[in-house]
């Protein structure tokens, strides 16, 4: 089964109709890039995804049920900047899904609940080099530390599907070359799905098994809006293969 099926979904604001006629399966354990001008939709379709929007026509289904109609811990997701709390610290920000896995109101664990869930937490730091940063504050992080720490944050919750908008373009080339490398190490070991829009093309291909490519036809029409105009399996290198990034 398809972990994410996307059935002929539109989107029309006021009027001018930004998706059209888009339809998606997802198999599960797939990583989809999301390519394609500035303005025709990618955010609007990984909001779709989440919950935070919701399509004028068609139906998103994920693993055969309905999307629900709020954003859900099963969906995590990273944006390009501001997806921690400024307020925490690293380890507070990792802890925060489990506790509020636990507690959705009082978003607090108590006892030798939350003594495993800190443990649980700094292995996650470790995990993806941050253990030592585990009492600074996000402000006091370099950003390809911030987006280390969200992706931590984000897979804490140990989502089916992750969702991530445009999450590496704030960082500078190095920065960003590591961070596909933990990001492909992590999306290999949870098998999870990600759903990543980005701009930047060669990083669709490296991430991606699988590139869309979405675009208006007749830019400046408001009544045709963006479709798949290109859906292009990526086989993974050689390299890739053996486990290399
Ligand atoms: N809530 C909304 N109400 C009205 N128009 C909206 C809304 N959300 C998005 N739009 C419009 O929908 C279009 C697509 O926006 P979206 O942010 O999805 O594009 P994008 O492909 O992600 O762009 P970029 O690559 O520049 O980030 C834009 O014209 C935007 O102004």
């Amino acid at each position: 089964m398809s972990s994410i099926e996307i059935k002929d979904i539109w989107q029309i604001y006021d009027s001018r109709v930004v998706l059209e006629k888009i339809s998606l399966n997802i198999e599960q354990g797939s990583f989809v890039s999301i390519v394609g001008p500035s303005g025709c939709g990618k955010t609007t379709l990984l909001r779709m995804l989440m919950s935070e929007e919701f399509c004028t026509r068609g139906s998103i289904l994920l693993d055969g049920i309905p999307l629900p109609a709020e954003p859900t811990l099963e969906r995590g997701v990273v944006f390009q900047r501001y997806s921690v709390f400024p307020h925490l610290t690293v380890l507070g920000n990792v802890l925060l899904p489990m506790e509020l896995k636990a507690s959705r109101w009082l978003g607090k664990l108590l006892g030798p609940k939350r003594y495993n869930a800190k443990e649980e937490a700094r292995a996650m730091l470790e995990h993806v080099g941050l253990r030592h940063a585990a009492d600074f504050y996000p402000a006091q992080l370099s950003g390809g530390m911030q987006q280390r720490l969200a992706l931590a944050q984000a897979l804490m919750a140990k989502p089916r599907v992750l969702l991530l908008d445009e999450p590496f373009s704030a960082l500078d080339p190095g920065t960003r070359a590591d961070i596909h490398v933990l990001t492909k190490r992590l999306w290999e070991e949870t098998k999870m799905t990600i759903v990543m829009v980005t701009h930047d093309i060669s990083e669709a291909f490296r991430l991606g098994t699988r590139v869309i490519v979405l675009e208006r036809p007749t830019p400046d029409d408001p009544t045709k809006g963006a479709r798949i105009t290109h859906d292009i399996p990526v086989r993974p290198r050689a390299k890739d293969k053996k486990g290399a990034a």
